[in-house]
């Protein structure tokens, strides 16, 4: 349902790429995660898919149609079936629980109702569904920005779901989460992919985690793609070359 063809994307001023020829396909339904050092290419990769990323070469498709082709309506609609998560959550801090739970529809209504705070009854009821699945009910009312960091990233997994979304992308969730609420989080997320056979592609620093709930691990290595496996034969070996450093060698001073 989504497939990289021979994407690369050079970033301007830069000489290497930051993605080097990616081709991969993508199932629906699938829980992949993400791994690479810091800079391997694991957030590019994540854009290429949403199409907030202009790639220097190659073509991405979703659904059978090429994201860079899109009508300005058609990305749109691209964009409302792809809920994102991110790891500093990108909620509106004075807004409440539930008010920003909400936002989560606000892509698929008119502007003028998005002027005036206008939703549905039926919209009403869609967030406390969600705010009561994600344990939430009881901070509805309380303003995000007093909440802890794990109910905050629950606030962000409520709001995406808003979107009715067929495909969730996430951005290191839980990079600013302590392990056992990041663990939390993961849970959280698998139940929603089963529930609603979601297709799921979040990068990660946690191999732990990656290893614990993904159906399919990816690495990205400087851009390249050099594991794309079950989580079982994520061995030793492929750890090591996931992140080892760069030898003094091969370092530019
Ligand atoms: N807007 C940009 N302009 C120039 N270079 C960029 C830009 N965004 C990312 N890069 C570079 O592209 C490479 C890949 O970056 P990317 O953010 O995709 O990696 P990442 O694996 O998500 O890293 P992290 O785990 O630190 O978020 C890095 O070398 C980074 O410095």
């Amino acid at each position: 349902m989504i497939s990289l063809e021979n994407v690369t994307v050079t970033y301007e001023k830069e000489t290497e790429p930051a993605l080097s020829d990616l081709t991969l396909r993508i199932e629906e339904g699938e829980f992949i995660c993400v791994l690479g050092r810091s800079g391997a290419g694991k957030s590019t990769f994540i854009r290429t898919i949403n199409g907030l990323q202009a790639l220097t070469k190659g073509a991405v498709y979703v659904s059978g149609k090429e994201v860079g082709q899109l009508s300005e309506k058609e990305t749109r609609r691209l964009r409302t079936g792809m809920g994102m998560i991110f790891q500093h959550f990108y909620l509106i801090p004075r807004l409440t629980v539930k008010q920003n739970v909400l936002t989560g529809r606000l892509g698929q209504k008119k502007a003028y109702q998005n002027l005036l705070g206008l939703f549905s009854e039926q919209e009403i009821k869609q967030a406390d569904y969600y705010l009561q699945e994600l344990g939430l009910t009881s901070f509805a009312d309380r303003r995000v920005e007093h909440l802890s960091g794990g109910q905050k990233q629950r606030v962000g997994i409520a709001r995406a779901m808003m979107q009715e979304p067929y495909i969730l992308l996430g951005d290191e969730p839980v990079a600013s989460l302590d392990p056992s609420i990041s663990d939390s989080i993961f849970r959280l997320v698998r139940t929603l992919h089963e529930q609603r056979h979601l297709t799921t592609i979040i990068n990660v620093h946690d191999v732990d985690l990656a290893k614990k709930y993904a159906t399919r691990i990816l690495a990205l290595k400087k851009g390249e793609l050099i594991f794309d496996g079950q989580p079982s034969e994520l061995s030793d070996e492929v750890y090591s070359l996931i992140y080892e450093e760069e030898s003094l060698n091969n370092r530019a001073f």
